[in-house]
């Protein structure tokens, strides 16, 4: 960690996990760099898995191996109005990861205790307890003080346009298509309150031998706030899995699921349990003892039980393996995370994150990887009925009119509401798996009821709150964004959603507070705003999306990929409510993918784009918010080096033998460099930059060669979730002459 004292400005610069951890290697001393000229000082905070494991056991920890909580400390930042974050994506870690990130540590001398799945004794669900803080989504509702805004900057658009990315072509017979449930799901179930007056609320199920249990007690509520809970049905859930197998089989389509069991940490974990339940069921039926005492898990995949056949007899172990492939002569096909590797749909939950899979799936024409490396349609499970139907208007919209063409398509920003753990960020205490048949009922503090569902054991019930003043904000930042853009807005809201209506209603009210004349804004039910957008961007025209902490997740991720090929160029800046800023790099995650090519070839193809475009918002933030003049130019500079890149499509070529991520740095760093040399704003900056310009230039084909000469090599880490940042560093800084450059600038 680096930390400086006094009333310097600062920004802090956050250190996360798998490839952007490892651009972050290169990038990091360049942007210190630069910003130390202006007297900007650049902060790291440890927000990765390994760094949160660490910070909940000091306890166990030696001195020298103690961390501090700077997720904490950040949450804390985020709510003052001097918060200038610039947040990279962080792993949220599935119960697989978590177990391997403990793993690691341990092997790295760390006496963290083992994770206690099915904890005995207190002192186990303590530890547990503590784990389970570091999982899932566990970082971004704790730093997303504020709502999102997430586009692709004109420039960017631009470049898109100029360079489009290759898309799938579509035909009018492909079978893919997206299966959710009819009823029984949370889309079915729900129910929304506005809270009249602030106080707290508890969570009570009564089974049906009459005895009552509290869930949950002491939920804090504020007045306007709104309150939902929904529930879905494990044995609709089951009946629905078996079916789309068999129609899967029966259509010969591959059989995909798609959840997100990262986000929702505690739900889609289930979901995906039972989906691999019901697929794999012979063979984990005939085998439910010995595999049960093994301490198989279904929901962390089929590949916890590959992973603990070593501990079965060799013969059982040998059994199961041939068990399983002859099951998948009776089944559909699984679509693959990795053909290569056996990797299936169904092995880990969090390698079919919705949000990446589903666009991923469409920008390849409608179809998935087989198990013999080769795409083919494919049924897409998505079982809850709240947001699955939008994939399906996009799947029929490509059928219908093929794929969508990059170079003229319009644009779909997006406005979503995830403040103060909004809506689904909120639910992460408040989703159970319920232990008995019964009614669940959500209290008051007289004790009146104000929801209610009927569940049976192994049912999923979850609660969700969201706030009224950041609804407000929603509200005024989608008006604002419409204003700005001059560009329709679109509230995603269904009226059949109880949760929704109660949030039409207060858009209804809240727009009155703004000036909207002139303004094209609309509500619409999600399928129908999907159509609406789709529509206007095949004609080339850009409609702004302003939806819930979901499709917030979701269309950032669709429609980047569609128009941009990734959604690492877009720009992405959370407005803290309190005044401060977070800007989030990109809207994608951490690509596990690229860290297996950079320890493979020496090859980052991680886009930093993300990060360079975060890094010009928080600069421009910080010149306004403290009147340092000088971050002002640099920011300038910043805008105008971006373009530059884009324009010499600089970004890394995807191919060995070309610029990697590395690269792309050394070239943002020269144009940056080169702005500030041509500016004349400040005279200081001026002289100090045009030597580093002048450096750069001369020596930009040695600078390359060296960036390209390492490639091809495989790289030594020194641990994934926990690697040795010496020798990142010297791995992600291989030129010598650039080196010298910057750490010169850098005195
Ligand atoms: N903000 C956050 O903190 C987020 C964190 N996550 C976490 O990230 C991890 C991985 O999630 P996953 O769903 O696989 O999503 P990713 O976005 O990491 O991966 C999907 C694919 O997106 C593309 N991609 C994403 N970012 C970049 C980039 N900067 N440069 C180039 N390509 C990029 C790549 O696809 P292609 O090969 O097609 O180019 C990549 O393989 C998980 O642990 C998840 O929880 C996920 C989302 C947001
Ligand atoms: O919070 C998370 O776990 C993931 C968030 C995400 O995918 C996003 O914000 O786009
Ligand atoms: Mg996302």
């Amino acid at each position: 960690m680096t930390q400086s004292t006094g009333n310097t400005p600062r920004i802090i610069y956050t250190l996360t996990d798998e490839a952007p951890l490892l651009a972050t290697q290169s990038l990091l001393p360049i942007i210190e760099a630069f910003a130390g000229t202006a007297g900007v000082a650049v902060e790291t905070r440890d927000i990765s898995l390994a760094g949160r494991i660490l910070a909940q056991f000091p306890d166990v920890l030696a001195d020298d191996q103690k961390v501090g909580d700077h997720l904490a400390e950040l949450g804390a930042l985020a709510t003052k109005p001097e918060a200038n974050i610039i947040k990279l994506p962080n792993i949220s870690a599935s119960v697989p990861q978590l177990k391997a990130a403990i793993k690691e540590l341990q092997a790295q001398g760390y006496p963290l205790p083992d994770y206690p799945e099915e904890p005995k004794g207190e002192q186990e669900s303590e530890i547990k307890a503590r784990y389970d803080r570091t999982k899932g989504s566990a970082v971004n509702p704790v730093l997303r003080e504020g709502n999102s805004d997430r586009r692709a900057p004109a420039s960017v658009k631009n470049y898109a346009r100029k360079h489009p990315h290759r898309m799938g072509k579509w035909s009018p017979d492909s079978k893919s298509h997206v299966a959710h449930m009819d009823a029984g799901d949370f889309y079915g179930s729900e129910q929304s309150v506005v809270i009249q007056q602030a106080g707290t609320v508890k969570v009570r199920l009564t089974g049906s031998d009459g005895r009552s249990n509290m869930l949950k007690t002491g939920v804090k509520v504020t007045e306007g706030e709104v309150i939902d809970a929904t529930c879905m049905s494990a044995k609709a859930l089951a009946a629905f899995i078996r079916a789309q197998i068999d129609d899967a089989r029966a259509q010969d389509v591959l059989f995909s699921l798609h959840l997100k069991a990262t986000m929702m940490k505690v739900s889609d974990p289930i979901i995906f349990g039972v989906a691999v339940s019901e697929f794999y069921g012979p063979v984990l039926d005939k085998h439910a003892a010995v595999l049960a005492e093994a301490g198989f898990d279904p929901n962390n995949g089929i590949g916890d039980l590959y992973a603990r056949l070593p501990s079965l007899d060799e013969s059982v172990a040998t059994e199961i393996k041939a068990d399983i492939d002859a099951l998948y002569g009776e089944r559909p096909q699984l679509a693959m995370v990795n053909s290569d590797k056996g990797i299936t749909n169904l092995h880990v939950p969090s390698d079919i994150i919705v949000d990446a899979s589903m666009p991923a799936m469409i920008r390849d024409s409608g179809r998935m990887w087989n198990p013999a490396g080769e795409l083919q349609d494919a049924k897409a499970v998505i079982p809850d009925r709240n947001y699955a139907g939008i994939y399906q208007a996009v799947i029929d919209d490509c059928r219908a009119h093929g794929a969508f063409d990059p170079a003229t398509m319009g644009s779909v920003p997006n406005v979503g509401l995830m403040a103060q753990k909004a809506e689904e960020y909120g639910s992460h205490d408040k989703t159970f798996k319920i232990p008995a048949d019964g009614v669940v009922e959500v209290l008051d503090e007289a004790g009146a009821v104000l929801m209610k569902h009927e569940v049976e054991a192994g049912d999923i019930w979850r609660m969700c709150q969201t706030k009224d003043a950041p609804i407000r904000d929603w509200v005024k930042l989608a008006v604002t964004r419409a204003r700005l853009s001059n560009t329709p807005a679109v509230f995603w809201l269904d009226p059949q959603r109880a949760h929704d209506r109660n949030l039409a209603a207060k858009v209804e009210a809240y727009l009155k507070d703004h000036d909207t004349s002139g303004l094209e804004i609309h509500v619409m039910a999600p399928v129908e705003a999907m159509k609406f957008s789709l529509e206007r961007i095949r004609a080339g025209k850009d409609t702004i999306s302003v939806t819930g902490n979901v499709l917030r997740d979701y269309l950032t991720d669709l429609f980047p990929i569609m128009e941009l090929g990734t959604s690492a160029k877009m720009l992405s800046v959370v407005p803290l409510m309190a005044g401060g800023g977070l800007f989030e790099t990109g809207a994608g995650g951490s690509a596990p993918k690229h860290v297996q090519q950079f320890e493979q070839d020496d090859y980052l193809r991680w886009d930093s784009l993300g990060e360079f475009l975060a890094l010009a918002a928080s600069l421009e933030h910080l010149a306004e918010t403290t009147g340092n003049a000088r971050a002002k130019v640099l920011a300038d500079a910043l805008d105008v080096a971006n373009g530059q890149f884009l324009d010499s499509d600089k970004s890394p070529t995807r191919k060995l033998g070309g610029i990697d991520n590395r690269g792309s740095h050394f070239y943002l760093a020269m144009y940056w460099a080169q702005a500030l040399a041509a500016q004349d704003d400040d005279a200081e900056l001026k002289a100090t930059f045009a030597p580093v310009a002048q450096a750069l230039a001369d020596n930009e084909a040695k600078i390359v060669e060296e960036l390209i000469a390492v490639q091809g090599q495989p790289v030594d880490m020194g641990g994934y979730y926990h690697p040795d940042f010496g020798k990142l560093a010297a791995a992600m800084r291989p030129s010598s002459t650039l080196n010298a450059v910057i750490d010169s600038l850098a005195g």
